[in-house]
């Protein structure tokens, strides 16, 4: 590794936790529910890091007003709150990755499409908010994942340039958002396999979960 990493900037949803499955299912019952047929594979591939209003409008029309727009989120993200409940836990690994980062001195932030609702149900729900010096949401950025804003801020906010942060993320828009925020990135196939992430230039690893990420790979 050529400039070592001080921040480390996760994704929330498929990497923190490998949940994408409960989304995809959540928004099928959501579309569904208005007549409309999504295709799971390629509305993951388009959608996945794209913040819930931006999908909305994307399939149900610009139009909408911003307060039928959150009245749709809300509804969707409970369907996919109450799907995943029962199944909430942080991927493998996870929690030594973090004693690890904190021992090398590296910073932890979120940087997520998800609302508030949502980080809360996961983050305190597994009791890993305390570990982060910053979460950056939905609220906090304008655009979502393709475009870099959410990791962009989670490193102003740590204080810490581009090149020495280290996003992880599960989507082919997260991994985009990174490269577009000049930010190196590791992928988790939690969703996707390998072969996904081939065209991108600031992938340095693909591992199916945090305990096969190699320390001399991220602190040398
Ligand atoms: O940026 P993250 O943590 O992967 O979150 C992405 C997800 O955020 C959710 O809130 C949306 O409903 C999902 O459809 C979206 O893919």
């Amino acid at each position: 590794m050529t400039t070592a990493p001080r921040a480390f900037v996760f994704d929330m949803d498929g990497t923190i936790v490998d949940n994408m499955a409960f989304h995809t299912d959540s928004w099928i019952t959501f579309f569904e529910r208005r007549g409309m047929a999504i295709d799971a594979d390629a509305f993951f591939r388009t959608t996945a890091g794209r913040q819930g209003k931006e999908i909305i409008r994307h399939y149900l029309g610009e139009h909408l007003d911003d307060d039928a727009v959150a009245e749709l989120n809300h509804e969707k993200e409970s369907v996919y709150r109450e799907l995943y409940a029962p199944h909430l836990q942080a991927v493998h690994g996870f929690d030594c990755l973090v004693a690890q980062a904190k021992a090398n001195g590296v910073k932890l932030a979120v940087g997520t499409a998800a609302p508030p609702a949502n980080v809360a149900f996961t983050l305190d729900g597994l009791d890993l908010r305390r570990h982060f010096d910053t979460i950056v949401g939905a609220l906090d950025v304008a655009r979502g994942k393709p475009h870099p804003d959410v990791f962009l801020e989670a490193a102003r906010r740590c204080g810490v340039a581009p090149e020495h942060c280290i996003v992880f993320e599960d989507a082919p828009l997260g991994v985009e958002a990174a490269r577009r925020a000049g930010m190196r990135c590791i992928v988790l196939t939690t969703t996707l396999p390998a072969a996904s992430f081939a065209e991108f230039d600031n992938v340095i690893a693909i591992v199916r979960d945090f305990s096969e990420l190699k320390a001399g790979l991220l602190f040398a």
